[in-house]
């Protein structure tokens, strides 16, 4: 019988269930000058930087011992330019840090509500996420707030984080404080966690992380199949999935989704099909935008691969090398779209190579 990370399921429930705490409280109060915009373009805000400390806090408490690859570091912090925004991020960890959420949580495991941190120990706590990862030993990885512009909008986005044991990912829990509990009441109550573990199954739970409800694919009938894409189209092709849709007869609109909650819709069947090819910027996939999702859709029953049909590999780093995008679904739909990615990748290098 596999572990079932047992402890490490519940330091990474309760530090998520802190995140998001934090992500949705400061999103009504997010101000212009809480948002940075990184070398690649891509914005970071005070919540992002907020909610990596306040995680890696929690898991250095837990587990000392274990190296975190995380999204973001510290550096534009610990300059004078970044003053104001690392006072801020220190104030939004250490409310997050010492609320009282009175829902007994593991205080062995150093849960529950802890002692404010200095400014310095917070930047060090978010520095703790540069690890470089690689094919050995266990290392946790950490999206603090994946979705960033979807967050910014008040759509979809979801607290990321996953265990990876010698490049194998064996717990993955997501938090995605603006989900519906259930797509088929999309006005209705909102906020869930979700939880895979290696060799035991998948879950949907409330944000206090109780109610557990086991995940499993639904075999989708042809007509009802849809893919679960990006909305940003600089982030995954478009044209190409409306292609592979086309070969596939699928009649359903794509569901648009920022965020690794496209994987929390397939692992509980809102959805059919996440795809994601690349746009030939040569941007390379990270593992914290991936992990814990693939581990979901694996233990909820489906196949998570590359467009070539190879798995996703955790080990070669902070990213996943290079990108041939990522095709998961339930078992039956991930066969097809498989043979349907080839033939319209062949039909692309054909015209290519005609022009
Ligand atoms: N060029 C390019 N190609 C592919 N992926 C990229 C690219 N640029 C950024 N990113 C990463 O996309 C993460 C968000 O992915 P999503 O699936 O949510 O995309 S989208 O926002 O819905 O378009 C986003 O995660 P966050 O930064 O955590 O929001 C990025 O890591
Ligand atoms: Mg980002
Ligand atoms: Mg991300
Ligand atoms: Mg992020």
């Amino acid at each position: 019988m596999s572990l079932n990370f047992a402890a490490e399921e519940q330091v990474a429930v309760a530090a998520v269930r802190r995140a998001c705490m934090l992500t949705s409280s400061v999103f009504n109060k997010l101000v212009k000058n809480e948002t940075l915009v990184k070398g690649d373009k891509s914005p970071v805000t005070a919540g992002d930087f907020a909610a990596q400390a306040v995680v890696n806090t929690i898991l250095g408490r837990a587990f000392p011992d274990d190296p975190i690859v995380g999204e973001e570091d510290a550096n534009d912090l610990r300059v004078e330019s970044g003053a104001t925004l690392k006072n801020r991020i220190v104030e939004l960890a250490n409310e997050t840090l010492t609320a009282e959420l009175g829902i007994g949580e593991m205080a062995e495991w150093g849960l529950g509500p802890g002692q404010s941190r200095t400014a310095d120990e917070l930047l060090d706590a978010i520095d703790r996420g540069t690890y470089e990862g690689g094919r050995t030993g266990r290392m946790w990885t950490l999206d603090p707030i994946d979705g960033t512009k979807g967050f910014l909008r008040g759509e979809q986005y979801a607290v990321c984080l996953a265990l990876i044991v010698d490049a194998k990912v064996q717990l993955g829990v997501m938090g995605c404080p603006n989900l519906p509990v259930d797509a088929s009441n999309p006005d209705g109550p909102r906020g869930c966690i979700f939880v895979g573990i290696r060799g035991h199954g998948s879950k949907q739970l409330t944000m206090s992380g109780s109610d557990p409800r086991p995940l499993k694919i639904p075999t989708f009938a042809d007509e009802e199949l849809n893919f679960l894409e990006s909305v940003e189209a600089a982030h995954s092709s478009h044209s190409f999935n409306d292609r592979v849709a086309q070969l596939l007869g699928i009649k359903r609109a794509p569901i648009r989704m920022d965020s690794q909650a496209k994987y929390c819709c397939l692992a509980r069947g809102d959805g059919g099909v996440y795809l994601r090819m690349p746009t030939g910027v040569g941007y390379k996939e990270k593992i914290w935008d991936h992990a814990s999702g693939s581990v979901l859709v694996e233990e909820a029953g489906g196949v998570i691969t590359d467009s070539r049909g190879e798995p996703l590999d955790f080990g070669l780093g902070r990213t996943l090398g290079e990108n041939y995008g990522v095709i998961a679904a339930g078992k039956a739909a991930h066969v097809k779209v498989l043979a349907a990615v080839k033939q319209a990748k062949e039909e692309e290098a054909k015209s290519k190579g005609n022009l």
